[in-house]
């Protein structure tokens, strides 16, 4: 039998973005039906974001290890146990997990349905056996691992995102297809952990970064002994476990035990029967306006499916604007100019706005860049993480990006990100006192070189402290 329901929002995908629509908006009041048909929580949580930081952690405790001599202690062959390294994902997972489980969420008031929905006509959704008409709709649904139809990748066994941190047995030599954040990643990861890896990647590796900083972070990772192999596109695999060969259009051919792809993400659109709701797509996702609204306008689309940024702060971001626009019916519309992003590689890359080709396409000669390494940085040099910089691209003032490549990069950026998002100067940033010694402090040196050519190499400035110096008594 049907059991209908109404409600104001219905939200499907019980992921970043969803969870926190349905929070948000269950906490202000409104009456919110949930569903899930997958996990709760979602990729960040059960295939993304959580594992692949914890699996780095592992990496980096390894790391630690085999590289303490340069601190003034011994060395160590790091005795890896990868299923044991796997366990502590596992934990991670399951600490963080009741903040995004059904409990926590019907505790807030939110009816949750652990099913996939559909839709059935422009404002109802059916999931199971309920059909659910909704005053506004959000499909917050995410995004799967892209598996292009490479030939032979169907007859060889692959790991994507979603299987990878429930392999236990190490590989001995992992190809990773893909050089993006994924692969890089995780490539880091495994090697740390002791595996073999290389990078097949049809472009650039990192290809969405600056090449400068980026290219910081490719020297470290293949100095760790990271076989990257740019312009190589995968164009035939074959093989069995354990003995994988990849061969691309160039007719290279690279062996190695297990495979992982990491090329891409696909939007999670199948499932939902869109042509019911009149709901356009694109390419990459379902289409969306400026304020997250789908060609039916009582349906937003938010996060990985939106097809823009894939990032589950910008999952969140899109939440706190739909629930304006949904909830208090205020305009909003999103914008991505003042989104940061992170890759949690050593060095890390971060980014917020413009890169400097971006930047110089847009303001043309009216750009500065301003760059600051992290050699410089006394705390850096302390802890033996020398290897970065950070660039400011700057137009009359108010910087419009920046790019970072060095230890903590992801942390860096957020001062970046607070400054790109309230307009503010360099002038800010310059009159910020950073505690010492702290890797923090780049920042300021940063404002510190954008100002130290207009103060020190400046005629009028050094005539005027000459003059002021005559009548000072
Ligand atoms: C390996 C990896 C590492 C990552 N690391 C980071 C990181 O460090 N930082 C970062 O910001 N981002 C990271 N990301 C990206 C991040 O995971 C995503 O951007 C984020 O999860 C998107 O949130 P979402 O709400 O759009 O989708 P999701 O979190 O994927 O949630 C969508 C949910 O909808 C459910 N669903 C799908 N279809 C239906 C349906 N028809 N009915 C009901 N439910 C449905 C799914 O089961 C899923 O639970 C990473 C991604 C990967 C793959
Ligand atoms: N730290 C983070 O925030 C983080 C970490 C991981 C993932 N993510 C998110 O997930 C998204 C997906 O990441 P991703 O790394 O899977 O995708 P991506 O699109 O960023 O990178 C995929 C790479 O695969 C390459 N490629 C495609 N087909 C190929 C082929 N046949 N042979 C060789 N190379 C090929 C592409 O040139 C590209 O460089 C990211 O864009 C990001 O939004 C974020």
């Amino acid at each position: 039998m049907t059991n209908k329901i109404k409600t104001d929002l219905l939200v499907i995908g019980a992921g970043s973005g969803g969870l926190s629509v349905a929070a948000g908006a269950a906490q202000m009041g409104a009456d919110v039906t949930l569903l899930e048909g997958g996990k709760m929580g979602g990729d960040c949580l059960n295939y993304g974001c959580v594992p692949s930081k914890a699996l780095i952690a592992s990496g980096k405790a390894a790391h630690a290890q085999a590289n303490a001599s340069p601190y003034g202690v011994a060395d160590v062959v790091p005795q890896v146990d990868y299923a044991k390294a796997k366990d502590h994902v596992r934990d991670v997972i399951a600490q963080i997990e009741p903040h995004d489980s059904q409990d926590r969420f019907e505790g807030l008031g939110v009816r949750v349905i652990r099913d996939y929905g559909q839709f059935i006509s422009d404002t109802e959704v059916q999931a199971g056996d309920h059909v659910i008409r909704a005053r506004r709709i959000i499909i917050a649904t995410g995004s799967s691992p892209l598996v292009p139809p490479i030939p032979g990748l169907k007859t060889v066994p692959y790991d994507t995102n979603e299987t990878l941190f429930d392999l236990r047995d190490k590989p001995d030599h992992l190809l990773v297809i893909g050089g993006g954040p994924v692969g890089m990643e995780m490539a880091q990861a495994h090697r740390r952990l002791d595996c073999k890896v290389t990078v097949i990647e049809g472009m650039k590796a990192l290809g969405k970064d600056d090449p400068e900083t980026a290219k910081v972070v490719l020297d470290a990772l293949r100095g760790e002994g990271i076989d990257i192999v740019e312009n190589a596109s995968a164009s035939e695999i074959r093989g069995s476990h354990g003995a994988i060969e990849v061969e691309t259009k160039d007719g290279r051919v690279f062996k190695g035990s297990h495979l992982l792809m990491a090329v891409g993400r696909k939007p999670n659109i199948d499932r939902l029967n869109l042509k019911a709701a009149g709901i356009e797509t694109t390419r990459s996702g379902i289409k969306v306006d400026a304020a997250l609204k789908t060609t039916n306008r009582r349906v937003y689309a938010i996060g990985d499916v939106a097809g823009g940024l894939q990032f589950t702060h910008v999952a969140g971001y899109h939440a706190g604007i739909i629930i304006r626009s949904a909830l208090f019916g205020l305009p909003a519309k999103a914008s991505t100019a003042h989104i940061p992003w992170a890759t949690y590689t050593a060095p890390e890359l971060a980014q917020v706005g413009l890169t400097e080709a971006q930047a110089r396409d847009a303001h043309g000669d009216t750009l500065e860049v301003v760059r600051f390494p992290f050699a410089q940085n006394d705390r850096a040099i302390a802890e033996r993480h020398t290897a970065g910089l950070i660039k400011v691209m700057v137009v009359r003032g108010r910087p419009v990006g920046v790019s970072i490549a060095g230890a903590q990069a992801g942390e860096l950026i957020n001062l970046w990100a607070l400054v790109l998002a309230n307009g503010l100067k360099m002038k800010h940033v310059a009159n910020m006192v950073a505690p010492y010694p702290t890797i923090g402090e780049i920042n300021k040196r940063a404002a510190g070189a954008y100002f130290s050519p207009r103060l020190f190499d400046n005629p009028k400035v050094k005539t005027i402290v000459g003059l002021v110096q005559r009548w000072l008594p």
